[in-house]
């Protein structure tokens, strides 16, 4: 890490250390000379609006509420050295607590012959429920020499049948997923993050996405995708702690309540699909596109049966159903997507619009054995093409005093 970096980390330092006691202050990890050996961590703020905490069991992000907005970036590193990497992790960690605080990363100032230590484009803007998540891929490990410490699980993706992925939405090194209810609080935050990490990192790929909430007696309704059908109906209760170790948490180890994240860019055929009729639209997913009910049955939540019959006790839902397949792979996953809209192909003339098909799951083998099962019967394969992937370990939550990786990074 440049002098640049440990200087701005040792402004951070005399800040967190002023008056108001912002910070807390951690024992020496060992970082020869560094500054950062005795580093202040921000806290979460009490009491602040639309504030989301970044400390906890898990990180923030995965069962989080959706939020409207989301900014997903994949960075590649150079090659680095475990120290570094831990100096950019505690970085990170700091400036995250600010930005979810809806603080910026540090005071605007006036000086005027400076550049602004905040690109500041947050100004008068609240945490819009900011939830910030980090995770890190196969080749992370590579890079920084920590192969042995690599969990078996963590494995680039097979190629799936149906596969069209295009390198520039595919592969990456750390992933930083920024959700809020404004789209320029993520923006701002992934900027920010980047710009302290400047020479370190480069950006690979990013995509925004939406969605878009609907409340109802108090409620809020699963969103719709752009097939207008609700998606994540099907997704474990965030409510029930065995959901979570079941489904979505490491258990052991040292990425024990971290989660792994697969990562699709997949393009949906507006146009294909806007020809196609209502009916076969719901026997695409064997669901209905208003209540998102099970075919055959009245409510959302009702229960899919994928052999429920009519009454000349022929088959009302198809086997090669979107859902039907989904559950005769006899796993599940966490679904925290969100749609896209990226102007035009302008070879084709037709929408670049599609899912950022996001899914938290305590083993990535439980996301390809449902996509080995849609395989290449799924009836939605006819309308979307699966063009960026990416795998990624998200890192354990964070405890007040810590910081992000600590698990892994402090063994060094
Ligand atoms: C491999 C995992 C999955 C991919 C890739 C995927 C893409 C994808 N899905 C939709 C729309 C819907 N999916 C729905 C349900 C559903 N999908 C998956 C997995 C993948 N989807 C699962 C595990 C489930 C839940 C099955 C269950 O147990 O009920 C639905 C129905 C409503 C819901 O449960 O969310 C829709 C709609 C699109 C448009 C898409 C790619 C662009
Ligand atoms: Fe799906």
């Amino acid at each position: 890490m440049s002098n640049e970096e440990n200087y701005i980390a040792r402004r951070d330092f005399l800040k967190l250390a002023g008056v108001g006691g912002a910070g807390l202050l951690i024992g020496s990890t060992g970082v020869g000379g560094s500054i950062l050996a005795s580093q202040y961590f921000a806290k979460d703020k009490k009491n602040v609006k639309n504030k989301i905490n970044f400390y906890g069991k898990y990180q923030s992000g995965i069962t989080t509420d959706a939020q409207k907005h989301i900014y997903f970036v994949v960075l590649t590193i150079n090659k680095m050295s475990v120290s570094d990497v831990k100096k950019m992790f505690k970085l990170w960690t700091n400036y995250s607590v600010h930005l979810m605080n809806g603080e910026f990363v540090k005071e605007l100032g006036d000086n005027k012959m400076l550049p602004s230590p905040d690109t500041g484009e947050t100004i008068g803007l609240d945490a819009n429920r900011l939830s910030l998540t980090f995770g890190i891929s196969p080749s992370f490990f590579e890079k920084v020499g920590l192969n042995k410490h690599k969990p078996e699980l963590l494995k680039d993706l097979p190629h799936f049948p149906k596969d069209q992925l295009d390198d520039a939405y595919t592969g990456g090194d750390i992933c930083i997923q920024a959700c809020s209810d404004d789209p320029q609080v993520n923006f701002h935050a992934i900027r920010n993050l980047i710009r302290v990490a400047k020479g370190e990192v480069s950006m690979k790929w990013s995509q925004a996405g939406f969605n878009s909430y609907k409340e109802k007696d108090g409620k809020i309704e699963t969103p719709r995708n752009l097939f207008s059908f609700k998606d994540g109906t099907g997704n474990p209760s965030l409510h029930k702690q065995s959901e979570l170790d079941k489904y979505i948490f490491i258990q052991d180890g040292w990425a024990k309540n971290g989660s792994y994240l697969v990562a699709r860019r997949i393009q949906m055929l507006l146009e294909t699909w806007d020809r196609t009729a209502l009916e076969e639209q719901e026997a695409t997913f064997g669901r209905y596109r208003h209540s998102g009910a099970p075919i055959g049955k009245e409510k959302e939540f009702d229960t899919f049966d994928p052999n429920v019959k009519d009454k000349n006790g022929e088959n009302l839902i198809e086997k090669e159903s979107h859902v039907s397949l989904a559950k005769a792979s006899k796993t599940n996953l966490l679904r925290r997507s969100y749609s896209y809209s990226d102007g035009i192909n302008s070879q084709t003339g037709t929408f670049d619009a599609g899912l950022l098909f996001l899914s938290f799951q305590k083993s990535p083998e439980q996301f390809n054995k449902i996509q080995n099962k849609m395989g290449a019967v799924d009836k939605l394969n006819e309308y979307i093409t699966h063009r960026g992937s990416g795998i990624f370990l998200c890192l354990p939550g964070v405890q007040e005093g810590e910081y992000l990786g600590e698990t892994l990074f402090n063994r060094f």
